[in-house]
């Protein structure tokens, strides 16, 4: 995993302090972007750069510079140069022969060093011309930093630079991270600028997920039994099949046991039992996927809130006075899973403030952190294309999440692969982290049109995630 940033600022402040420059981090920035065009394209090709008046275009005045002679460069000033960094590097740019091009041409390679970390206020009609411009060429699209269009706060702005790759500078910066930014963040690497990634970034509280971090259920003793596995109780309610995808999943990520809790006979698979309480030897429980109105409160009670037992509480139970008053415990391992629409509910019960789901989206991370505050000890998952995963401080991002996971279902595997952790004695945190990343994984992995996974091939892939 990786250290995530709200901002680069402090950590820029903290090199200069050591004598490592403004001067010497914009070369290191821009060699990072030549390494990247070199590595990806031959010499010869083109390489358009959009530079504006900051230092986001002085990093690509700088990157001109570095490929001019090997790559047909062409260096275009929309805005001219305003300060001090890129009139240096323009100065050394034009003393190795670079001129500039009025012309925007399509051309192999397109840069934008247009706006970086110093947007801050809304694109004027020229940047608007350009981008449209830019996003109409084929070439492969590069962000130095961050797409021009997408503030540092994760802000989107109606038209932002559509980035295959975003090259940033330094460290991650949650606004890489927003829902709404996946689309024209394209895939992110990060550019050392001069000193290890480690020096430069000192300590944070928030994580960006990579696949190495994934750890599977262990099985390496022989000498066990089911039991040693733990037992997942699930609760099953008006659509049965929730249930039954939840406790396939469960069942597939290694639980000894799993049980469907339900009041009505069902046809579960034959690797599920089913029970109208909860048994005595379970050891996690999960409620919500499909539950309606199934059960009595004097049941829930007497099962769920006085059990505590580690529990996951998903859809419907997001939306239960009752249900949710398990918060509360803090002796308790608890995972809530909601999406957007759940927290917004969720929310409200909690707190009586009504918010949109267009307003939770837009500040995913501090609704988090927010929720955080009132319940430290609560693991808290928003679902989104940037899963974000939150329990005592500490914020994961799970990048990692694909189209193919939009799909009624996804979210029952999901709560299937916790509540099999949590039943096999994993804390909620790490149950909630290696379940969402077993859960992206398995998706990434499956090999169908991207319309077409089902919540069963996708059980299917977490059951082959140890061969991968
Ligand atoms: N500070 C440092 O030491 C480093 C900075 N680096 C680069 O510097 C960038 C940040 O540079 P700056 O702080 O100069 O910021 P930018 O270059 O992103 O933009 C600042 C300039 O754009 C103008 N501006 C902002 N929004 C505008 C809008 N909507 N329309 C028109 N003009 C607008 C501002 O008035 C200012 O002149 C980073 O993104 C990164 O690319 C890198 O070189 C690494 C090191």
């Amino acid at each position: 995993m990786q250290k995530v940033f709200k901002s680069c600022d402090k950590l820029d402040q903290k090199c200069y302090e050591s004598y490592i420059t403004e001067d010497i981090l914009m070369e290191h920035a821009a060699m990072g972007m030549e390494k990247y065009i070199r590595t990806h394209f031959a010499p010869g090709n083109s390489v358009l750069i959009v530079a504006g008046p900051g230092n986001n275009g002085a990093d690509g005045i700088t990157l001109a510079r570095l490929l001019y002679h090997d790559y047909e460069v062409k260096l275009h000033l929309p805005y001219g140069i305003k300060s001090l960094m890129p009139k240096l590097q323009l100065k050394r740019a034009n003393a190795l022969g670079i001129e500039e091009t009025e012309e925007l041409e399509d051309a192999d390679v397109i840069v934008d060093a247009l706006f970086g970390a110093g947007l801050n206020r809304l694109l004027d009609d020229l940047s608007i011309q350009l981008i449209h411009k830019m996003n109409s060429f084929k070439g492969h699209k590069i962000a130095c930093d961050i797409p021009t269009g997408v503030a540092e706060d994760g802000t989107l702005m109606p038209l932002a630079f559509n980035a295959d790759t975003t090259l940033t500078m330094g460290a991650y910066k949650e606004a890489l991270y927003l829902d709404e930014s996946k689309d024209v963040i394209g895939k992110v690497e990060r550019i050392n600028l001069g000193m290890s990634s480690q020096l430069y970034e000192g300590e944070s509280d928030t994580f960006v997920l990579e696949p190495e971090d994934m750890k599977l259920p262990t099985r390496d003793k022989e000498a066990t039994h089911k039991g040693t596995f733990g037992h997942a109780a699930i609760f099953t309610g008006e659509k049965e099949g929730a249930g039954i995808i939840a406790g396939t999943a469960a069942t597939r990520f290694g639980a000894g046991l799993t049980t469907l809790v339900i009041h009505e006979k069902i046809m579960a698979p034959p690797y599920l039992m089913h029970a109208t309480t909860v048994p005595d030897n379970a050891s996690a429980l999960a409620i919500g996927m499909g539950l309606g109105g199934h059960f009595e409160e004097e049941f829930l009670q007497k099962y769920v809130i006085n059990s505590h037992l580690p529990i996951v509480l998903d859809a419907d139970a997001l939306s239960s006075m009752l249900l949710l008053s398990i918060i509360e415990q803090r002796d308790r391992e608890i995972v809530l899973t909601p999406h957007p629409k759940e927290f917004v509910l969720l929310w409200m019960i909690l707190t009586g403030e009504v918010l949109k789901v267009s307003e939770v989206q837009a500040k995913r991370f501090e609704m988090v952190r927010m929720f955080n505050h009132k319940y430290p000890h609560v693991t808290l998952l928003l679902k989104g294309a940037n899963t974000l995963i939150m329990q005592e401080e500490n914020l994961y991002i799970n990048p990692l999440g694909c189209t193919k996971l939009s799909k009624g279902g996804s979210g029952d595997v999901l709560s299937g692969l916790i509540v099999s952790l949590l039943a096999q004695g994993y804390p909620a945190i790490d149950a909630a982290i290696h379940g969402s990343l077993a859960l992206a994984i398995a998706a990434q992995n499956y090999q169908g049109a991207s319309y077409a996974m089902l919540a069963t091939d996708l059980i299917d892939e977490v059951a082959k995630l140890e061969l991968c």
